[in-house]
């Protein structure tokens, strides 16, 4: 089969990030922090995969990172970061708030090639970590290249209110539809896409109301800076 060809970004800006969705249960993720990142982190990771195989590593962990590492029997130690910690790891997500020792940390997880997201220097990040929609099975990833983990907060709350709660019964029929097809894969493929084609049938009608909430969240914000300049600029 011939791979179709690279579809050119189509805007000016561009997030080339690749977005991927690991079976945490299968990797050995260590966390490095335990103030209020590494509780947003930790909580992150917990509620898209329970069974995620983490150790945590701190000098200070608060009260709120510990009743939660109990809770899920993650290992952890209260000490600063040792390059050992990183024997067996596959992911490291540094969440400190000493920038030299999170520099060091990097260079000895890039020395092990192990993927590392460090919560204060995005540039030195492998990878970033995405806000989630969350409808039973259906899961979708946000990023905004990093520009502003806000909007993808806000971008996640309106796809949360668009999707209705039933589209895990969509998903639990398709998969019951898909395992009864009887044909070769292409013509499975017609018949499924032949189904569901009610669920989009004119893509632009669709795009409209979340490309008007966006275009007009981001106008009231402009307003918004745009008033507080024009009055402090004239009570000056
Ligand atoms: C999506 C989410 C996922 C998660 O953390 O699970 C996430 N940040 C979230 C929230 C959030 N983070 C920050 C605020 C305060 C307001 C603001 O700054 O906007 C809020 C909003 C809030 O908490 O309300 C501050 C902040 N964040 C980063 C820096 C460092 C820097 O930019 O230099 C600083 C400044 C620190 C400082 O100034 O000291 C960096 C990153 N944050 C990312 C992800 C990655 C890029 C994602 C993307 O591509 O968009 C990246 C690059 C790396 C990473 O962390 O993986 C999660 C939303 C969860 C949800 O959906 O509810
Ligand atoms: N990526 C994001 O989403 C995001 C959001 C807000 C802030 N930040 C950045 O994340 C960093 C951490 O912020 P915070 O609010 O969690 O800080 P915090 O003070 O609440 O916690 C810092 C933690 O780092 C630990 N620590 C420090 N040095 C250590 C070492 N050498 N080894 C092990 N543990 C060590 C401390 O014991 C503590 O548990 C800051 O630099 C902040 O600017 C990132």
């Amino acid at each position: 089969m011939t791979a179709p060809a690279a579809k050119q970004p189509e805007s000016r800006s561009f997030n080339p990030l690749f977005p991927v969705f690991l079976k945490l249960e299968n990797l050995d993720l260590l966390l490095v922090g335990g103030g209020y990142v590494a509780l947003e982190k930790l909580s992150a990771l917990l509620a898209n995969s329970p069974q995620a195989r983490i150790r945590l590593v701190a000098t200070e962990i608060s009260r709120d990172v510990k009743d939660i590492v109990i809770k899920h029997g993650i290992p952890y130690e209260e000490r600063a970061f040792r390059p050992g910690d990183l024997e067996g790891i596959d992911l490291v997500i540094i969440a400190i708030n000493d920038k030299a020792a999170s520099t060091a940390i990097h260079a000895c997880c890039k020395e092990k090639r192990i993927l590392t997201n460090v919560a204060d220097k995005p540039q030195y990040c492998d990878f970033y970590l995405s806000s989630i929609v969350q409808k039973g099975n259906l899961k979708i990833a946000i990023s905004t290249n990093g520009k502003s983990p806000t909007i993808a907060k806000r971008v996640k709350e309106v796809l949360n209110d668009t999707f209705p709660d039933e589209i895990e019964n969509v998903l639990d029929n398709m998969e019951k539809i898909r395992n009864t097809l009887k044909g070769d894969f292409s013509d499975k493929v017609r018949q499924l896409n032949h189904i569901t084609r009610v669920l989009a049938p004119e893509k632009k009608r669709y795009r409209k109301p979340l490309l008007s909430i966006l275009l007009y969240a981001g106008a009231a914000v402009f307003f918004m800076f745009a008033g507080y300049f024009i009055l402090s600029y004239i009570l000056k």
